[in-house]
């Protein structure tokens, strides 16, 4: 049987992807930043997973104003790195797990959540930047990766509350897959960040630091789920809705979950960086 054994959270921000690729990680600016991962990375070569499933926001490279998919799954064979304007990043190819992802869409169609099904499309730094973080610079990644896009770039994005009940739904999939796999769930992108407007360079971090306190807490995460857009907006930037998407993760766990690793680390670019690891205890 498949089953999940670990949530990671982490922030995206292309930045960091950048330092890693242009091998700037122990200058002052970035060497705080990338320590904060040292744990993560040894834990990780320990726990070898078969199979990330990978939620991340697609941002305008596989899809734009003309499609927006506000739940899409990953079921092909391999996805190449996108080019977002400074040609793709030098990263391996991700592998998809083609089988188990058509039965987690399945599995989650017939429980009423409407997924899109992606059979070919280029990965962006959403994707690619936390494989990076948690696994360094391999000639190729250690696991296959099902891609979960997530609409949060284009209003309307999902509620919280719909994403945590999407990362339960997901569980009941994995856990009905007859294959015997180490599956983990990330949930990326956030913290607290906003690119543009008057509000440009917003970080708050008191507000950030509750929310991983309340992530990694065991419980219903009734306080998580009813947090409303506006207030990701208001005191997250316009950018911080990136954080439901943690939250799909963090449904997929169950109520109960053993904190392993957090680090949080203030600027990366324009970005509060926020990471976590999690184990499910049911
Ligand atoms: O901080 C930044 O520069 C930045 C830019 C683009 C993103 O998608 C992001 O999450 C962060």
């Amino acid at each position: 049987m498949a089953r999940i054994t670990a949530g990671v959270a982490t922030s995206h921000v292309p930045a960091i992807g950048a330092a890693m690729d242009l091998k700037k990680t122990a200058e002052p600016y970035w060497q705080p930043l990338f320590a904060g991962y040292d744990w993560s990375r040894q834990w990780i070569a320990q726990e070898k997973p078969d199979v990330v499933i990978l939620v991340y926001n697609d941002h305008a490279s596989a899809f734009d104003m003309k499609i927006i998919p506000t739940f899409a799954i990953g079921c092909g064979e391999r996805y190449k790195p996108a080019d977002e304007g400074w040609g793709p990043r030098p990263v391996p190819d991700v592998i998809g797990e083609p089988d188990l992802a058509w039965h987690i869409a399945q599995s989650l169609i017939l429980d009423e959540f409407d997924m899109t099904i992606i059979n070919e499309m280029d990965v962006d730094h959403g994707l690619t930047v936390p494989l990076s973080l948690m696994f360094g610079q391999p000639d190729a990644w250690p696991c296959r990766v099902i891609p979960v896009a997530v609409n949060v770039v284009t209003y309307p994005p999902p509620s919280g509350n719909r994403c945590w009940r999407l990362g339960e739904a997901i569980a009941r999939a994995v856990e009905s897959f007859p294959e015997d796999l180490n599956v983990q769930i990330w949930g990326t992108g956030g913290m607290s960040h906003q690119l543009q407007g008057p509000r440009a360079g917003l970080i708050n971090a008191e507000w950030d630091n509750r929310f991983l306190d309340l992530m990694s807490q065991s419980d219903d995460g009734e306080a998580l789920r009813a947090i409303e857009h506006i207030e990701y907006l208001r005191e997250t930037g316009s950018e911080g809705i990136e954080m439901v998407m943690w939250l799909i993760m963090r449904g997929a766990l169950g109520d109960k979950v053993r904190p392993l690793h957090r680090h949080y680390h203030v600027p990366a670019s324009n970005t509060a960086v926020g990471h976590l690891v999690l184990e499910p205890m049911d």
